[in-house]
């Protein structure tokens, strides 16, 4: 099974990033996936919240899905479509940074709402409060794709295994983690956390991230990675935005949890035993 991955850098213009959307999933279904997948914030990457909350839309009128919806229609090929920031009515006025799952037909599928909030600082001086501007999800949320039942996640949610192996026990076989990784972290943790999922759940990782030099001034990571479920690196895009291809053997999936049977050793672990 063929699948592609949008490697964006996506900008301060939602239309110019629609547009780009639009071509990756022209590019994706011309080269023969079943399936796309891009990164977190495809819609929109703005540090400057007041900037980018004039161009954000609620689901029912945010023209980028709408984009995204009718060129998974026209082209026949599922999207997953990694995170937009939405301005849902909720009382704290906060924003959700929500995933999509997007079937042949252009009808959404699944979403997801990021569970964990990226407020970090970092050493290099770089710092993050999503949870000023967004409300955290409350629910995980796995899919039947073509692909197998896929577990959605986004970006920071990465670094939180309980989430993948409630995903992995819910029968997830494919692990979707787009994402928008700082440079220093990206460095530091990123194929080895990716590769640690693929490994622990017996599922492949697909990951599609943001690269490069954003309009905004920010520096993402990229390397959007493809893992099977021994560990094994498929696909790495390094830098450069673009549209990537791998070709997945599902049937990987039972031969390595036939050859590893780690996910039917699990055991719930309760509080440790303190000795002191
Ligand atoms: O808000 C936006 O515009 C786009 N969203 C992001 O950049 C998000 C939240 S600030 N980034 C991460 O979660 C990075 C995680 C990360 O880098 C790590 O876990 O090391």
């Amino acid at each position: 099974m063929r699948i592609a991955l949008y490697q964006a850098q996506t900008g301060l213009d939602p239309e110019a990033n629609a547009r780009d959307l639009v071509g990756a999933v022209e590019g994706a279904a011309a080269g023969g996936a079943a399936m796309l997948f891009t990164p977190e914030m495809s819609g929109l990457l703005d540090r400057d919240r007041e900037r980018a909350e004039r161009h954000l839309r609620d689901e029912a009128s945010d023209p980028v899905l709408a984009a995204v919806l009718a060129a998974a229609r026209d082209k026949g090929i599922w999207v997953h479509l990694g995170s937009l920031a939405l301005k849902e009515a909720r009382p704290d006025g906060r924003l959700v940074n929500r995933g999509f799952l997007i079937d042949d037909k252009g009808t959404i599928r699944a979403r997801y709402d990021k569970i964990h909030l990226f407020d970090v600082d970092l050493p290099t001086g770089e710092s993050w409060r999503e949870s000023a501007a967004y409300a955290g999800g409350e629910r995980s949320v796995a899919a039947e794709t073509p692909l197998g039942v896929m577990g959605l996640s986004i970006c920071y949610d990465l670094r939180f295994p309980d989430l993948y192996r409630a995903l992995s026990n819910a029968g997830a076989t494919v692990l979707s983690i787009p994402a928008a990784f700082t440079v220093p972290t990206g460095e530091a943790h990123w194929h080895v956390l990716l590769r640690a999922r693929a490994i622990e759940a017996g599922a492949f990782v697909i990951a599609a991230a943001q690269a490069g030099r954003h309009q905004d001034g920010r520096e993402t990571y990229g390397h959007s990675l493809v893992v099977d479920p021994w560990g094994k690196v498929l696909l790495d895009m390094g830098r450069e935005p673009g549209v990537g291809f791998a070709d997945i053997d599902l049937a990987e999936v039972e031969a390595v949890r036939g050859r590893l049977p780690a996910i039917r050793h699990r055991r719930a672990i309760g509080e440790p035993e303190l000795a002191r």
